[in-house]
């Protein structure tokens, strides 16, 4: 299982989570990511830590102000790509262009949609990985593994049915082993969580039951 941490804009402490995933992920021999704010992913990925970016735009170089280039996001240290997070929704021919530009920099991409139609429309762009997270239960109590399983084996069927190649994460509520375990049991190969560690009071430790059952 992929753990990918994301610190969306949570006023939590990015080396302390990245510097936490790193150890965690040793110890434990399972592949974490921090995917920290764009200003703050050279420091977080020089820690050692696999850094992912919360976004890439479409474009390339060029007259594009405020825009986030996959290539600066590449050369600072990053290896993957979120895209269209439910709290950053793109537009499809945006997103793909984005998970072309990000390819171009050699970043690893995770598309994000709602539900397991929107992931067969996903994996049709040929990412690297899709994540299906219910809206209403991103940054709830209870995992999207315990509350809507459902949702979780028709997105994995939804993506086989388009690409085999394309893993699929699932995320929303996610905060213990427990949840990690069940959402493998559904068929998921990864997990995109956030609050469950960017706000936990130690984040080492929310780790650390993260991975407790892998
Ligand atoms: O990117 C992460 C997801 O939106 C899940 O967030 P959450 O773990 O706070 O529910």
């Amino acid at each position: 299982m992929f753990i990918l941490v994301n610190l969306k804009a949570y006023p939590c402490d990015p080396i302390e989570v990245a510097t936490a995933a790193r150890d965690v992920a040793e110890d434990a021999g399972v592949r974490i990511a921090v995917s920290p704010q764009a200003a703050h992913l050279e420091s977080v990925a020089d820690t050692g830590v696999e850094t992912w970016a919360q976004h890439v735009s479409p474009n390339g170089y060029g007259s594009f102000t405020g825009s986030t280039l996959a290539e600066a996001v590449a050369e600072a240290g990053a290896e993957g790509t979120l895209l269209n997070h439910s709290e950053n929704r793109r537009k499809l021919a945006d997103i793909d262009a984005a998970v072309r530009a990000a390819e171009r920099a050699g970043l690893e991409t995770c598309v994000c949609a709602n539900n397991p139609d929107q992931i067969a429309a996903a994996a049709a762009l040929q990412p690297d990985s899709v994540a299906v997270e219910p809206p209403a239960l991103i940054g709830g109590d209870v995992s999207v593994a315990t509350a809507d399983p459902d949702i979780v084996t028709d997105a994995v069927a939804a993506a086989s049915g388009v690409d085999e190649d394309v893993d699929v994460y699932c995320g929303a509520g996610i905060s213990t082993g427990d949840d990690v375990t069940t959402a493998e049991e559904l068929g998921a190969s990864g997990i995109l969580l956030a609050s469950g560690v960017a706000k936990a009071d130690d984040p080492r430790a929310a780790l650390e039951d993260l991975v407790s059952g892998l």
